[in-house]
């Protein structure tokens, strides 16, 4: 069974938006979801649907089986963790091990599981000498990765990410990179949504295009980047990494620092004469 079930979802905001048309999609327990295209496309309002901020206008979410119309928030939350893309939406303690300790708590943890998720999350996201800070002494980037801890802390299946590299600088990516590969050996199921697609293609098995409120495509990050005219449609750029390996005149989808090493190999000759012509 998916842990996510969307059929034919389409949602209108009360202001007569209608952001999601005919939206369907199955994700299964553990698997690594990423969500692109322009702003606009509806894709936090599709994320949105997952915890239950929104109710479908039409059709239905399942999560682990449950239709979210019979879930509130507070129960949904026991299933999936949502990280708002503005911190501000979602933290209020005043400390940062307080807001970090809130979701255990409320979910009924144990005082050890409680310590010990809360531990772990302030030691995933970097933010242990932190601890005792109040969360507005903190940076914007920092504050944003407070919002992941309260999430991480909460231990749920699944986990919601809106843009969780906007604003962060290359080592903090990495680290949020080892944060992703630490959920996916939990077996947590993650989606997130992102306009970095070097990150996407890192470190997602999954990418879905969205774009007027429709998925366009969907499949691996491979199949997703070899399709131009659906990025274009979108209005996405393929990963730095492929459109290099279009310069270099390869073609094999490049979209990997791992990819892009193993093609390197496969074609030294290609860079000895480049190196030859540069004299170094
Ligand atoms: N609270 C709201 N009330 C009315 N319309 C909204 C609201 N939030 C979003 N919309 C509209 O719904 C559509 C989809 O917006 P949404 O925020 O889901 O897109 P997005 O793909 O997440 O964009 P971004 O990348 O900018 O976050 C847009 O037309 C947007 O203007």
């Amino acid at each position: 069974m998916s842990l996510i079930s969307i059929s034919n979802l389409s949602y209108t905001y009360p202001s007569g938006v209608t952001a999601l048309t005919g939206v369907s999609m199955d994700v299964a327990a553990g698997e690594r979801v990423a969500i692109i295209g322009q702003n606009g496309a509806g894709k936090t309002t599709l994320a949105r649907h997952l915890n239950g901020i929104y109710k479908p206008s039409d059709g239905t979410v399942r999560i682990a089986g449950q239709d979210t119309t019979d879930q509130s928030i507070a129960q949904l939350s026991a299933s999936v963790g949502y990280v708002f893309q503005n911190p501000a939406d979602q933290l209020f303690a005043k400390t940062v091990r307080r807001d970090v300790e809130f979701g255990p708590r409320n979910l009924a943890k144990t005082e050890t599981e409680r310590h010990r998720l809360t531990q772990w999350a302030l030691e995933a996201t970097g933010l242990t000498d932190q601890a005792d800070h109040h969360p507005y002494h903190l940076s914007p980037a920092e504050r944003k990765r407070v919002a992941l801890a309260s999430v991480l802390a909460m231990g749920t299946p699944a986990v919601v990410l809106d843009e969780p590299t906007t604003g962060q600088d290359h080592r903090e990516v990495t680290r949020i990179q080892h944060v992703l590969g630490e959920l996916h050996e939990q077996g947590t199921t993650v989606v997130a949504i992102t306009h970095d697609m070097d990150f996407c293609a890192e470190n997602f098995d999954r990418v879905i295009v969205m774009a007027h409120g429709s998925i366009i495509a969907d499949g691996t990050p491979a199949e997703v980047f070899a399709q131009q005219d659906k990025l274009h449609e979108a209005r996405v750029e393929q990963p730095q990494l492929l459109r290099l390996a279009r310069e270099l005149g390869w073609s094999a989808t490049v979209i990997t620092v791992g990819g892009f090493l193993e093609q390197l190999r496969a074609a030294p000759s290609a860079v000895g004469e480049e190196t030859s012509a540069t004299g170094e």
